[in-house]
C-alpha cells in the first residue's frame, strides 16, 4: 500500500487529477494521473501510468454534460476500483481565487471553505466548482488533510500599478483588484524556465487551453497578466469573451433586455471562439476549418496575444523569451506559427519543423528571442505545496 497525495485541478473544460507518492521526495513521485476532458461537450475519461501508457479510458458519448461534480465521483470510484494499491492520504485543490485572505496554500476547514465559496459571486466560473469538489472529498473521506492552493497567488509580485483599477478606494479595499489567474501552471514553469534558458530575464508565457492567458514575468515573477478580476478577460477563450468593454455591457443591460445571470451566461458560456465562429469553441477543430467565421476565430486568438505581447514587452523593456503551454500552446503548431509570424519585429524567428514537432525549442538558431513549448504541469506544483504545508504544520 502506497500513501498518496490526490491532487484536483478543475479546469473549464476538463477535471484532471493526480496521485503521488506522499513520502519525503523533494519531487514526490507520480503513481498515476487522468483528466475526465471535453467535459462539457463530449465527456471522456482516460487514466495514465506515469510513463504516459494509457491504463483505462471511458467514455460518455458527445452531446452530454458531465459537470464537475459528476465527473470526480467518478475519479474517487475508478481510483478506488484500479488503484487499490494506493491509500489516499492527503488531498490538493486548485482553487481559482485566494481573495484578500489567502496568498498562499493554506489548509482546507469548513470556514475555509466558507470563505473561499464567498468568492464565488466574483468568478463565477471555477471558484463553486472547486469548492465543492473539496466539500465532496471531505464527505468521502472524512479527516482527510486537504490543502487548497490558488491561481491568484503568482500573480501577486505585480507591482502595484498592474494590480489596481482606477476606483475608488473604497471599492479596492474589497477585492476589486487585477487579481490573475492560471498562476500555478505560471508558477510551474517559472521554474522550469531556467533549464531551457539559463539567462533569460524577460519572458511572455501563454498558456492556453480552455481558459487562456498570457503573463510577463520578470526573473520568474509576474508582472502583468492578461486574466485580470475573474476568468472572463484578455484574450477570448473557448467559450469566454475576454476582453470586452464595460460599455458594451452596460448597453446590454440597458436595451437588450439583459439582467445579471443573462450576461454572465453570455460572456462566459456563448462567447469567445464559439461565439466568432458560431459552431465551437474546441481550437482543435476550428483551426483545421475554411468556414471564414472559423478562420476568424483563430484569428481573433492570435490578434488578441499579439497585442498582449506586444504591451507586454513594454512593460517588460524588452523580451528574451516566449513560452507556450497548456493544451492548445503544448498542441498547436498553428496557433504557435501564426503568433510567431507576427512577432518577427520583436526579433523571433520560427523554427518550423522544430514547431511541427512540439519542441521544446521552437526558434530558429539565429532568433533572438527563443521561442519554447513547455507541458505544465500544476498537478505537481499542488502536490509539492500540499505535502510541504502539512510537513510543516
Ligand atoms: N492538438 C490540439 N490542437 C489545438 N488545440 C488543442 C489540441 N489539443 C487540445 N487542444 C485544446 O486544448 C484545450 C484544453 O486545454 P486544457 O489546458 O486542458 O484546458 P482547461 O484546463 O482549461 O480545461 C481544448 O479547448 C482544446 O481545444
Ligand atoms: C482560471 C481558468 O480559466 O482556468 P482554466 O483555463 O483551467 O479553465
Ligand atoms: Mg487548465
Amino acid at each position: 500500500m502506497t500513501d498518496a497525495v490526490l491532487v484536483v485541478n478543475s479546469g473549464s473544460t476538463s477535471l484532471k487529477f493526480a496521485a503521488y507518492a506522499a513520502g519525503a521526495d523533494a519531487v514526490p513521485p507520480l503513481l498515476c494521473r487522468g483528466v475526465v476532458d471535453s467535459m462539457t461537450s463530449d465527456p471522456h475519461f482516460i487514466a495514465k501510468a506515469p510513463d504516459g501508457t494509457p491504463i483505462d479510458a471511458h467514455e460518455w458519448g458527445e452531446g452530454q454534460n458531465l459537470g464537475h461534480g459528476r465527473a470526480l465521483s467518478f475519479i474517487i470510484q475508478w481510483l478506488e476500483q484500479h488503484e487499490a494499491n494506493i491509500k489516499v492520504v492527503a488531498a490538493g485543490h486548485r482553487v481559482v481565487l485566494g481573495g484578500t485572505r489567502f496568498e498562499g496554500p493554506v489548509r482546507i476547514t469548513p470556514e475555509v471553505l466558507d470563505y473561499l465559496d464567498g468568492l464565488s459571486a466574483m468568478e463565477p466560473s471555477h471558484q463553486a466548482y472547486n469548492v465543492r469538489g473539496a466539500r465532496e472529498l471531505a464527505q468521502d473521506f472524512p479527516g482527510l488533510p486537504q490543502v487548497a492552493m490558488f491561481d491568484t497567488s503568482f500573480h501577486r509580485s505585480m507591482p502595484e500599478v498592474a494590480q489596481v483599477y482606477a476606483l475608488p478606494a473604497e471599492l479596492r479595499d474589497t477585492g476589486v483588484r487585477h487579481w490573475g489567474y492560471h498562476g500555478i501552471s505560471y508558477d510551474y514553469i517559472s521554474r522550469q524556465v531556467p533549464k531551457y534558458v539559463p539567462d533569460a530575464r524577460r519572458v511572455i508565457v501563454a498558456h492556453l487551453g480552455g481558459g487562456a492567458s498570457m503573463c510577463a514575468m520578470l526573473d520568474g515573477r509576474s508582472m502583468e497578466t492578461t486574466m485580470a478580476f475573474a476568468g472572463l478577460t484578455g484574450l477570448p477563450m473557448a467559450t469566454r469573451s475576454g476582453d470586452v468593454p464595460a460599455d458594451v455591457l452596460f448597453y446590454l443591460l440597458k436595451t437588450q433586455g439583459h439582467d445579471v445571470a443573462s450576461l454572465e451566461k453570455l460572456l462566459y458560456g456563448k462567447s469567445g471562439l464559439l461565439g466568432l465562429s458560431g459552431v465551437t469553441g474546441d481550437m482543435r477543430q476550428l483551426q483545421d476549418s475554411k468556414d471564414p467565421a472559423a478562420v476568424l476565430a483563430v484569428d481573433a486568438f492570435v490578434y488578441a496575444m499579439t497585442k498582449f505581447t506586444g504591451a507586454y514587452a513594454a512593460v517588460l523593456g524588452g523580451l528574451d523569451a516566449l513560452v507556450f503551454t497548456a493544451g492548445i500552446g503544448e498542441n498547436s503548431p498553428i496557433v504557435r506559427a501564426a503568433l510567431c509570424a507576427r512577432l518577427e519585429w520583436l526579433g523571433v524567428k520560427l523554427d518550423p519543423a522544430a514547431n511541427t514537432a512540439n519542441g521544446p525549442r521552437i526558434s530558429a538558431t539565429d532568433s533572438r528571442v527563443g521561442v519554447f513549448v513547455i507541458p505544465t504541469n500544476e498537478e505537481l506544483m499542488i502536490a509539492q505545496h500540499t505535502l510541504a504545508l502539512l510537513q510543516t504544520a
